[in-house]
């Protein structure tokens, strides 16, 4: 049995048949007994990751005299059984949507250990939010400080909030995943065009004027995939600057700032991901070193928290497809190319269409020695951007039946899953300790039909 390197989850085995097993779980039988495709979660590696970035920042925090909250952002992928996974390892939980809220609320996660995002929250999320008493809701524009605090007003409670900031740093892999440069969505700028007050600054003022509203924190987020830490402490040290502002214009010193996710990955075999340690170190050192340069001396930094979610489910997960057809192509260069079909594509898997994403794959139910070819892994959907991995080196023999896995799936997935073709989405198993639970179900045609009221 064989240890198998980065990007395969922490317990995949090649076994002496050349097999893979996950979690003590022979792929081969659960595709036998469940059929694919299917997302496999390997609970014990995304459980340590979770740990990772929990002991990574306690640590950075301790030794410069704060402490660290660590949400998992659910948007990756949110499960009953993830979400509490995530809270038996110490973290709180990020949502973004009704969906995801209620979900965390169906786990029993303590309220006050969640959060709520969204650019333009609906009605029913802020009443959600507020009537289960979740611990901090991130509001991103002006006109959601008065909706919140109506509403806070309305149900007689105190609602405890947020500022989301946009710094201005731009980071992470693509610019659909960048989300601090100026033009985008989500947000309240820092900068100051006509020298005025910052719409930020501006957004934390009217927070103030709120007796409903409890200032928590000003947050930031600045982009996902992110491989360099140095944004991280960029955009900590213009948090900082905020912070004082506030504190000038105030006297009131927020006591928290979130430095938000967008930790990144490896990806393919030979990427090196960013070390939570890292970027622990970067965010802690930047904030001491704001602290220092803003005169604060004495006082203490800010409580940290943090918002990692593709870090600690991604590379936990793997699609497992089974090959279809199997046909090799002449290429514009004239070479050849084999295609290889899946029976999924880009309905449990948009990232390679929607980002250019590159993953890598293997057989899984079997070892070959027949020399590797040229091939790229497709889909089942009706469009030629249905592709799962753009380029891979399989061996020559792969053929129909063959298992094909796709590695560091966990993370945005299953989550931005579509039923494009009417193809129903995959379920999720997790693996452990030699046994496969499924945590959700395969959807069924039926499922789609139930919908469709005729
Ligand atoms: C506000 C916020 N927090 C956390 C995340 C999680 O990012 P990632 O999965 O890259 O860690 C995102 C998504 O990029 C986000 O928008
Ligand atoms: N969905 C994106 C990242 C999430 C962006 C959320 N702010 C991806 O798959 O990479």
């Amino acid at each position: 049995m064989t240890a198998m390197p980065t990007p395969w989850p922490a317990t995949a085995r090649r076994t002496s048949d050349g097999s893979v097993e996950i979690g003590g779980v022979a792929l081969t039988e659960l595709a036998a007994s469940g059929g694919t495709p299917v997302y496999v979660l390997d609970e014990l590696d995304a459980r340590e990751r979770a740990r990772a970035y929990r002991d990574a920042f306690a640590a950075a925090c301790a030794e410069a005299g704060t402490e660290v909250d660590v949400y998992y952002a659910g948007k990756a992928f949110l499960s009953v059984a993830v979400a509490r996974w995530m809270t038996a390892e110490g973290l709180r939980i990020d949502t973004a949507s009704l969906g995801e809220l209620t979900t965390a609320l169906r786990a029993d996660v303590a309220p006050r250990d969640i959060g709520l995002h969204g650019n333009n929250k609906s009605e029913p999320e802020i009443d959600l939010a507020l009537r289960s008493g979740i611990g901090r809701l991130v509001l991103d524009s002006l006109p959601e400080v008065t909706r919140v605090a109506d509403a806070a007003r309305a149900l007689g409670v105190r609602a405890p909030v947020m500022v989301r900031v946009t710094t201005g740093v731009h980071a992470g892999g693509h610019e659909y995943i960048s989300t601090a440069h100026e033009d985008q969505k989500f947000g309240l700028s820092l900068a100051a065009p006509d020298g005025g007050d910052s719409p930020a600054l501006v957004a934390v003022l009217a927070v103030l004027e709120r007796p409903e509203l409890e200032l928590l924190g000003l947050h930031s987020h600045i982009g996902s995939q992110i491989l360099d830490p140095a944004g991280f402490g960029v955009a900590a040290r213009a948090v900082m600057g905020l912070r004082a502002a506030v504190a000038r214009r105030t006297g009131v010193l927020v006591p928290e700032l979130d430095l938000g996710g967008g930790f990144g990955v490896a990806y393919l075999p030979g990427e090196v991901p960013l070390d939570p340690d890292r970027a622990a170190k970067e965010m802690v050192s930047a904030l001491a070193d704001a602290a220092r340069e803003l005169g604060e001396g004495d006082a203490p930094l800010p409580r940290l928290s943090i918002e990692p979610g593709r870090s600690v489910i991604g590379p936990a997960g793997v699609t497992l497809y089974t090959v279809g057809t199997v046909k090799p192509v002449r290429t514009e260069d004239g070479s050849t190319r084999t295609y290889v079909s899946v029976d999924g594509g880009m309905s449990d898997n948009i990232r390679p269409a929607l980002y250019g994403a590159s993953y890598h794959a293997e057989i899984v139910s079997r070892s070959s020695t027949a020399p590797a070819v040229r091939c790229r892994v497709v889909g089942k959907h009706c469009e030629s951007g249905d592709i799962v991995v753009h380029d891979v080196a399989l061996p020559g023999d792969v053929a129909a039946g063959d298992l094909l896995a796709v590695a560091v799936t966990g993370a945005y997935g299953r989550s931005m899953a579509s039923t494009y073709n009417l193809v129903p989405r995959p379920g999720v198993v997790a693996v452990a300790g030699g046994v496969a639970t499924p945590i959700v179900r395969r959807e069924s045609v039926a499922d789609l039909l139930a919908l469709d009221l005729g």
